[in-house]
């Protein structure tokens, strides 16, 4: 027996040895817009996220966070060209059989990817959930696909090739021989939609609701129980706790960590860094559309902190910190400067951020904080 040492340091060994289930590579959005010229939304964004994984991405409001969700689901409006490759593992769990998400046909990420091998929870959710239908004929409809029960009396059970088989709490009952019995079918199903509720927090009596009968906090807990149920390999999960009382923030956050520990991978978009040193594994930080640093969670918010001067500057503005906000304002997308698009509010800037930093040890700056753990 051999024994190999990680090649990741920092990266948990069992973590390191599994396959993505998401590996992005060289993924850049532009808007081409009809007044002439083109919005540089998303830039050569490349990272991977893996099963049992929390990877919080972090950034400022309009930085690209929310395009980089929507290329991945293919769910970008007409204006957008995206390049690059976003690889989304196959259902044994390989890259090998891999789709590429962008390449992908529409009708193929609607049959099989959303909701199935990718959930998502959106962050405007009150327009992604059905103004008709109550939250527990939303949730009994998403389980019920995922135990490819269709309609009552067609004792089909179980037959849905749905996620990675790894079925989440309140499930299992749905797929036993006695499930087949329409009226105990009823009981479990109501039986399950209450535990996917109380997973997001959402109370059992405002299940019958409709959509617009929700404040915004329990239209977010909604989608995020729907989008747990869905029970997907991968989760997108765009701003998860806003809206919410820190409370409830913390709740959704341990769920979702919960999620992730069950071997699901979960991309987490964030404004939260409190959520976000609470669950992530790893923190990447976009500016301008670019990821200028990925690091380890414990390191980021640690003693150690970050390295590049925008994401040390992201944790000093914040209130428990030096609550000191960054000078000045992000460039505007439509325009940006050539070289490093921090450059302009930078302390650390020199002639030689006139060129755009190529990534070194997941920071891409001139000039970052110097990593003791180098040698070099
Ligand atoms: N359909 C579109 N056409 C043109 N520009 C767009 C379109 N959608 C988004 N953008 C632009 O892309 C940029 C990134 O937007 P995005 O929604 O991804 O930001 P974000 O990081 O998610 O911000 P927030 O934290 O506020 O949600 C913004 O400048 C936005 O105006
Ligand atoms: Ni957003």
């Amino acid at each position: 027996m051999t024994t190999r040492s990680p090649e990741a340091p920092g990266t948990p060994g069992a973590r390191a040895a599994d396959e993505p289930v998401l590996s992005v590579r060289g993924l850049s959005v532009r808007f081409r817009m009809r007044t002439g010229g083109d919005i540089a939304a998303v830039t050569d964004v490349t990272f991977d996220v893996r099963p049992g994984e929390c990877l919080a991405l972090i950034g400022e409001s309009g930085c690209g966070k929310s395009v980089l969700a929507s290329a991945l689901l293919g769910l970008l409006p007409a204006n957008a060209r995206t390049v690059g490759q976003a690889l989304l593992a196959g259902p044994e769990g390989g890259l090998g059989d891999g789709l590429d998400l962008l390449a992908a046909a529409e009708r193929t990420l609607a049959r099989t990817v959303r909701g199935r091998r990718i959930g998502l929870v959106p962050q405007s959710p009150a327009a992604h959930l059905t103004p008709v239908r109550t939250v527990r004929s939303q949730l009994h409809e998403t389980l019920r696909e995922l135990t490819g029960v269709r309609k009552a009396g067609t004792g089909k059970v179980g037959t849905g090739k749905v996620g990675t088989g790894k079925v989440g709490t309140g499930m299992a009952g749905l797929r036993e021989p006695g499930f087949r019995k329409p009226g105990l079918r009823k009981t479990r199903l109501r039986e399950a939609g209450e535990a996917a509720a109380a997973r997001a927090a959402f109370p059992a009596d405002h299940l019958d609701r409709h959509p617009h009968e929700l404040s915004g906090g329990l239209a977010q807990r909604a989608a995020t129980a729907l989008a747990l149920v869905g029970d997907a390999p991968l989760l997108l999960a765009d701003e998860p706790t806003t809206g919410l009382d820190r409370d409830l923030v913390d709740r959704t956050a341990d769920e979702l960590r919960r999620h992730a520990d069950s071997g699901h991978a979960l991309l987490m978009i964030t404004h939260d860094l409190a959520a976000a040193e609470r669950i992530a594994d790893r923190v990447a930080v976009m500016y301008a559309g670019r990821i200028v640093e990925i690091a380890d969670a414990t390191t980021f918010f640690g003693t150690r902190g970050p390295r590049h001067p925008y994401a040390r500057g992201l944790l000093d503005a914040l209130p428990e910190r030096a609550f000191t906000p960054i000078p000045g304002m992000p460039p505007e997308l439509g325009d940006l400067p050539p070289g490093c698009a921090f450059a302009a509010r930078c302390p650390k800037a020199t002639g030689a951020c006139g060129a755009v930093p190529s990534p070194v040890d997941g920071v891409a700056c001139h000039h970052p904080e110097e990593d003791p753990t180098c040698s070099n």
